[in-house]
């Protein structure tokens, strides 16, 4: 029988905390090493009292139990959490290259090449999830980060749930990325994740969200009638995986596993996979 590896208690004492990472609605994320291995990790921090103030102490319970049991390459790991008198610390996996939203501000928009690796990325994530039954829920570029060797990393799991499921926790922030389902707050299931990958599938592309508008209810509208105009510049093989997501059926929106197969992702797939962990270990 294996010996378990014993569980290690943490603390702050346990880390060296470095510069600041970001910060979002709930807490702020810190670059930090842990003094017993060296490990360079991320620590984010959340007030106990703002957590009960927004009510969202379930949605994190939610986040950890969900995110520890994660195991995949481009799913962020959560190591572990500890906690003091007014704070909750989560350790997370150190993401080498930051935010995604930042780096799309800044470039504007990807190319077919670019952005066709990160959606075939995310697929592969989202389908790792939904066959645990798991549904994001809350896909959208400010919930991704980069790895060392430019691989998309999922994060964030505060909305995501077992399915099926109906929301009971009202939302709150951008409705961008809400499927007519949850817009018109009806029964959902994993095939939200589908609506949601078309929708960045468009951002990546084009620099904002397809249906975006000043007003929620002018975003609302344009989604529940899947109101989509797709700018000339984007690609007939991109244009044609953004039309098969966005669909207002849930039922037929394009499946998670035919997306390594779908024309824009094979056309666009470099032949030498650049600077790669792969790549690292063949030498
Ligand atoms: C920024 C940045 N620049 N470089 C070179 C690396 C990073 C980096 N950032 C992270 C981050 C990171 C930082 N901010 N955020 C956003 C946030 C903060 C608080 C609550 C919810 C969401 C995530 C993480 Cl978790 C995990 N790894 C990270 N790595």
């Amino acid at each position: 029988k294996q010996p378990s590896v014993p569980v290690r208690q943490y603390s702050l004492s346990s880390f060296e905390i470095g510069r600041k990472l970001g910060k979002g609605k709930f807490g702020k994320v810190y670059c930090a090493r842990d003094k017993a291995t060296g490990y360079v990790c991320a620590l984010k921090v959340m007030e106990k009292k703002e957590l009960i103030h927004f009510k969202v102490e379930k949605q994190f319970r939610r986040e950890i139990e969900i995110q520890s049991n994660l195991r995949h390459p481009n799913i962020l790991r959560l190591f572990g959490h500890f906690h003091d008198s007014e704070r909750v610390f989560l350790i997370l996996e150190y993401a080498g290259q930051g935010e995604m939203f930042k780096v799309l501000r800044k470039k504007g928009r990807f190319d077919d090449v670019l952005a066709s690796q990160y959606i075939c990325q995310i697929a592969s994530a989202l389908s790792y999830l939904h066959k645990k039954h798991i549904i994001h829920r809350d896909l959208k570029p400010e919930n991704l980060l980069i790895g060392l060797d430019g691989e998309v990393k999922l994060s964030d799991f505060g909305w995501s749930v077992h399915t099926p499921t109906s929301r009971r926790t009202t939302m709150c922030g951008t409705l961008d990325y809400l499927p007519p389902e949850m817009v018109e707050a009806k029964d959902h299931d994993s095939r939200v994740d589908l609506w949601a990958l078309g929708v960045l599938t468009y951002e990546f592309l084009v620099g904002n969200p397809p249906f975006e508008e000043p007003a929620h209810k002018a975003t609302y509208k344009r989604i529940s009638k899947v109101d989509l105009k797709i700018p000339p510049y984007v690609s007939v093989e991109a244009a044609d995986l953004i039309r098969r997501l966005l669909q207002h059926q849930p039922e037929r929106r394009f499946p998670l596993d035919q997306i390594p197969d779908h024309p824009w992702i094979v056309k666009n797939r470099p032949y030498w996979p650049t600077n790669n962990a792969a790549d690292k270990k063949s030498g």
